[in-house]
């Protein structure tokens, strides 16, 4: 079953989005307060545990159910020489996960979370987006509804990632059409281009933005003009998440992409989501800072696959342990201040 019968569908649950549950906030809230520790001394890991207590709707919320949901698709777009590396590695990269040897398998396990990896029509790339849409209205609808599809009722938490080689230079075009400011502000290495490099991949991304500037500027016009399958997935699971009042771990710049089309018109979207980790990805700091995130982690990482939101799942795990297992005032005989 689809969750989202139309693009129109899909637009209209922006309208409506689902708040976090106050009562269960301030009673997580209250309990902090409770606990032997000066006030505010656990710093973040104290805005966490409130965070995941609105989203999970308790006082003392729990993970015993996390995901990692990684899409993969391929880009019409690479064939313009973007990446430093050839969009087959895209495949290749799939099966490596499904044989357990990719990065996102040791860092999911770490972080106790189930991995799931989602293809999308790998075979088909989508169109080079300097020429045409990337993606038709039927192709964008499903992307939407397979990253729909990966969000379940009782997921405690919902790390997304993404496996797409040439995908930077989508999310790069992306950023800009949603954000403003010019291709060359959010075009970077990627996989490892050097500077003459960056500077062919931004002229393609202002190619991009140059054949489509006279498009309506909607998160799904941009999304299917611009996009590719995986990156419109991570948009409809961000929905889906919200929709099932289900906390979301952000990772890199091109996850990150994808909630951007969304975020330009309705900024509330990201209010279940947290950023995992600030990628070196130049374009990400800004991103982030438009998305009105401030990720968990700085660890010079620039992988995507879900990697950095993988290990900052671990800081939200102590967070609630924390929060769930520290003793109170009362309850160890520890004078309050
Ligand atoms: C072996 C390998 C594994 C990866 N895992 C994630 N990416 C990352 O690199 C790609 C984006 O960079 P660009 O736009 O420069 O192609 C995406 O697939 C992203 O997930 C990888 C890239 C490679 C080569
Ligand atoms: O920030 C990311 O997610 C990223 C950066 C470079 C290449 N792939 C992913």
């Amino acid at each position: 079953m689809n969750r989202f019968a139309s693009l129109a569908a899909f637009e209209a649950a922006l309208d409506d989005l689902p708040m976090p549950d106050a009562a269960a906030v301030a009673a997580a809230a209250a309990r902090q307060g409770q606990l032997t520790k000066p006030a505010g001394s656990l710093g973040r890991l104290e805005e966490i545990a409130l965070f995941m207590a609105g989203w999970q709707g308790r006082a003392v919320p729990a993970i015993d159910r996390a995901c990692a949901a990684i899409f993969a698709g391929n880009h019409g777009v690479a064939a313009r020489g973007v990446s430093a590396f050839p969009p087959e590695v895209t495949a290749e990269m799939v099966r490596n996960f499904a044989h357990g040897g990719a990065a996102i398998n040791a860092l999911a396990g770490a972080a106790g979370l189930d991995l799931k990896v989602v293809s999308l029509d790998l075979d088909h790339p989508t169109a080079d987006f300097t020429v045409a849409p990337a993606m038709t209205a039927e192709e964008l609808l499903s992307a939407l509804n397979s990253g729909a599809a990966i969000v379940a009722e009782g997921m405690d938490l919902l790390v997304l990632g993404e496996m797409g080689i040439g995908n930077s230079t989508a999310a790069a075009a992306l950023c800009a059409r949603s954000f403003g400011g010019t291709a060359t502000d959010w075009t970077g290495p990627g996989t490892g281009l050097d500077a003459e490099g960056v500077t062919r991949k931004a002229a393609v991304v202002a190619a991009g933005l140059a054949a489509h500037a006279d498009a309506a500027v909607t998160p799904v016009e941009t999304l299917r003009r611009l996009g590719g399958r995986e990156i419109a997935a991570i948009a409809g699971a961000v929905v889906t998440a919200r929709l099932m009042r289900v906390p979301v771990l952000l990772d890199g710049f091109i996850s990150c992409a994808g909630v951007a089309p969304l975020a330009a018109a309705r900024p509330a979207i990201t209010g279940h989501c947290l950023a995992g980790h600030c990628s070196a990805e130049p374009g990400h700091g800004r991103l982030l800072a438009r998305l009105g995130l401030a990720p968990l982690l700085r660890l010079d990482m620039r992988l995507g696959e879900g990697s950095g939101a993988a290990v900052a799942a671990q800081i939200v795990r102590s967070a609630l342990a924390a929060h769930a297992q520290m003793a109170t005032f009362a309850e160890a005989g520890v004078t309050a201040g």
